[in-house]
């Protein structure tokens, strides 16, 4: 295991006219379980593979821990790599192809045999060791893939592309808990590349969000969902994402459309801002009388164990999620409250700021 230390690392597929991945610095630490998310297109494979070699990036240099690696082809960086397709040797048995790198790197016979039951019993493979690869169907031959992955214990890190695409998703949560499992058990440094917000809040102690190739936050998932550093994070995690409002700092407080609807808390000039308030820190009060920001109630989604009460805030939608219980009628005006240090101010996407309570303002 080794730390991985990317300098000044990034990728253009057109000879530096677009960046894939623009250069950016950052490490991944030994033996951490991280989840590597973004959408379509960010450049999550671009930086996984270059990682593991398959790609030589335009710019920069690649470390692990102190040994420089950006020249070293693959086979001489020692890291295991699952795809999101099942990668196999169709006609060996599942014990073969489990065995096959370890036997590959000469590790002793009682060794292999031990390693492969371990991982095989931590996959539910037991009962098709024996069996030919392609008799087993395409989920259950990826998991297959995934156990050659994880099977070696020296490895520098387990780096693995949207693993369980193919596999039921029914089997996906139990897959999921199992290779939280394998990490506790070896102590892999496991890259996890995924689209999916709770695959990678539910697997990884740390995510990392990739846009547009470039890391915009990274950070346990309780952080990412309570304090989003960029718009991209408040939208790209939680559902539904966070609202974003447009409002206007002035003589320290923040105004929309006129309305004092806080203190502005940081460093920040006068002029515009965008707030940014998840449904769940959206408090919506009752009485005409109430500070906040007034509101118009546009309809109710009820969902079972909460609303998601949808309203207008001047010309832009927000939603509030609320109590199951609790009575909000289409077109009534009410008052939105933000949770103490859970609304956040930014500019060019980049938080800059937060909102304090005005003076005297009580919770509703
Ligand atoms: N071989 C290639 N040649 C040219 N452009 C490429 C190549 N591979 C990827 N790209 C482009 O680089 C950008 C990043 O692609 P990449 O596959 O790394 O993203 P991703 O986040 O893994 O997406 P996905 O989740 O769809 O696999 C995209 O705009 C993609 O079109």
């Amino acid at each position: 295991m080794a730390d991985i230390r990317l300098e000044g690392v990034g990728h253009s597929y057109d000879g530096g006219r677009t960046w894939a991945l623009k250069p950016m610095t950052w490490t991944w630490r030994s033996s951490r379980a991280y989840a590597l998310l973004g959408p379509s297109g960010c450049g999550k494979t671009t930086l996984l593979n270059i990682i593991s070699g398959l790609l030589s990036p335009t710019v920069g240099r690649i470390w692990f821990d102190d040994r420089e690696v950006t020249a070293v082809p693959t086979a001489g960086r020692n890291i295991a790599q699952v795809f999101q397709f099942p990668v196999l040797y169709e006609e060996m048995s599942v014990y073969d192809n489990l065995a096959f790198p370890l036997r590959n790197r000469k590790y002793p016979k009682a060794e292999i045999d031990q390693r492969v039951r371990r991982v095989s019993q931590l996959l539910g493979l037991d009962e098709h060791l024996k069996r030919r690869s392609r008799r087993l169907d395409p989920g259950r031959q990826q998991i297959v893939s995934l156990g050659r992955g994880l099977v070696r214990s020296e490895v520098a890190a387990v780096l693995l592309d949207e693993p369980l695409t193919v596999v039921d998703p029914a089997l996906k949560w139990t897959l999921r808990s199992k290779l939280k499992e394998i990490h506790r058990d070896t102590g892999h440094t496991l890259i996890y590349v995924t689209h999916d917000q709770t695959e990678a809040l539910t697997f990884a102690d740390e995510v990392v969000v990739l846009n547009e190739g470039a890391i915009v936050q990274a950070g346990e998932p309780a952080e990412l969902f309570l304090s989003p550093a960029h718009e991209f994070v408040g939208h790209f995690i939680g559902s539904p994402g966070m609202n974003v409002v447009p409002a206007e700092i002035a003589d320290g407080l923040v105004k929309v459309g006129g309305t004092d609807v806080g203190q502005a808390v940081g460093e920040l000039e006068p002029g515009p801002v965008h707030i940014g308030v998840r449904p769940e820190f959206a408090r919506l009060g009752a009485g005409e009388t109430s500070p906040g920001l007034p509101v118009r109630v546009t309809s109710v989604d009820r969902m079972g164990a909460y609303n998601l009460v949808h309203v207008q805030a001047g010309d832009h939608p927000m939603i509030a999620k609320t109590e199951a219980d609790a009575r909000f009628t289409p077109d009534a005006v009410e008052f939105l409250h933000f949770a103490p240090d859970r609304a956040f101010l930014f500019r060019d996407a980049v938080r800059c700021g937060s909102i304090a309570p005005l003076d005297g303002e009580g919770a509703p």
